[in-house]
């Protein structure tokens, strides 16, 4: 059996970031993931004038219930969804003028919604170029809170960014969804609020979060669930066993049930509170699956489908064009560089059977496309990617750390 270690799952880095910029006192992350996404989330705390203490494995973030410490700032979200749709909310809360800026890649990703959301807050918040994208700037003279209605349906990250800053808000906040996608991370934005001591309320499709205060926690980051699909899919696809330890179904994140998905194309899988583990079959078997909650592993299993043995159809999955790329057209183009047929829909992407042959992966800047597409390679000979660096996005070490778990398979061998 191989252990895998993995990094610090992202989303729970960036939530518990904000979260202690929040709490009354100095918070305290363990194993915290650093990469790309997360180090333009501390950045940005810090430009926002909180105390962040970057370290390896922990971080302390000295925090407060009135917004952020600086009177005006320049956050730049990098390729960040995450900063870019959580800390202009941070920023309403303060006093001063704020200005959120990204990537070229995370200027195309919509962001819509959460400038109506705080527009409707009754913040002056401007789009500086095109409506409902960034740059964003910020006029912030504090949250007042209140009623408002939000479209989540492109991305739960405006929900997330509104939930994160309610309870400083004076009134608290209630809101209406009429759509929302992603929702396992909403539940663990919950999850995490509740961590820090405020307790918000789903009711259908209206959450309600109370006036209140966060306490200053000491938090253990649990390792990266989407992060962990690569490594599982390698051994789903090589016929080997690898574990991860410290992700399980006591985990808060929804990517761990990818691993449900490899159980029903026929791979042995060993969920206990706190580990998985998998065991390729001789043949993985072609599913049908629906992956609205799960949608950042729908790359991951497109890339694995050619080697079923029969058709792989990925339903409910349309926010995946407006993620790093359009990941339906990324993952089909590449599939049909490589020979594989593949068909896709609005919101789906159904894959054949076939033998992958030699190509270079456009790996269109997605970290996800680059990790997803190296797994194929394991069985791909000739594979290569145009932009492996990519990855840095959520996790640096990626090649090097699936080249030592290959290594460490054939050398059990
Ligand atoms: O809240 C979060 O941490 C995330 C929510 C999801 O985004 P959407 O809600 O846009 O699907 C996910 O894809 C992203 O990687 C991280
Ligand atoms: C969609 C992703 O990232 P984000 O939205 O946080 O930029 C992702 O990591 O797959």
């Amino acid at each position: 059996m191989t252990d895998v270690a993995i990094p610090g799952s992202k989303s729970l880095t960036a939530r518990a970031l904000f979260l202690a910029a929040c709490a009354d006192g100095t918070s305290v992350l363990h194993r915290p993931l650093w990469s790309d996404d997360t180090e333009a989330f501390a950045a940005g705390l810090a430009a926002l004038g909180y105390a962040v203490d970057v370290r390896p494995d922990r971080c302390t973030v000295r925090g407060g219930a009135a917004g952020p410490p600086a009177p005006g700032a320049e956050v730049f979200c990098r390729d960040a969804g995450t900063a870019a749709r959580f800390l202009p909310t941070l920023g309403a809360l303060g006093h001063g003028v704020f200005r959120f800026d990204g990537s070229e890649q995370l200027r195309r990703r919509p962001l819509g919604p959460l400038v109506g959301a705080l527009a409707a807050l009754g913040v002056d918040v401007r789009a500086e170029e095109r409506e409902g994208h960034l740059p964003v700037t910020v006029h912030a003279a504090g949250l007042k809170g209140g009623a408002l209605t939000l479209d989540a349906g492109l991305s739960s990250q405006f929900l997330t960014g509104l939930l994160l800053a309610a309870p400083l808000m004076a009134e608290g906040l209630e809101v209406t969804v009429t759509d929302l996608v992603s929702v396992p991370y909403v539940e663990m934005t919950l999850a995490m609020m509740r961590r820090f001591g405020v307790e918000a309320t789903r009711a259908g499709d209206t959450f309600t979060v109370p006036p209140g205060r966060y306490r200053a926690t000491e938090y253990a980051v649990e390792p990266d669930a989407s992060t962990a699909s690569y490594f599982l899919a390698a051994a789903a696809l090589t016929g080997r066993s690898v574990t991860v330890p410290g992700l399980g179904t006591d985990a808060l994140q929804g990517d761990v049930r990818f691993a449900e998905v490899l159980g029903r194309m026929g791979v042995d899988v060993t969920l206990t509170a706190d580990s998985v583990t998998v065991t390729g079959p001789e043949r993985l078997s072609g599913v049908t699956v629906n992956m609205r909650d799960i949608s950042d592993t729908m790359p991951t299993l497109a890339a694995i489908a050619p080697f079923a043995d029969g058709p792989v159809r990925i339903e409910d999955v349309y926010n995946t064009r407006v993620k790093e790329c359009d990941r339906l057209d990324a993952c089909a183009t590449n599939l049909a560089r490589l020979g594989v047929r593949v068909e896709t829909g609005r919101d789906w992407i159904r894959v054949w059977p076939g033998t992958p042959r030699e190509a270079e992966i456009d790996c269109r800047g997605d970290h996800r496309i680059a990790m997803s597409f190296s797994v194929t390679g394991l069985r791909t000979p000739g594979l290569t990617l145009d932009d492996p660096g990519c990855v840095k996005k959520t996790f640096p070490e990626f090649h090097q750390v699936l080249a030592s778990l290959v290594r460490e398979w054939t050398q059990g061998a």
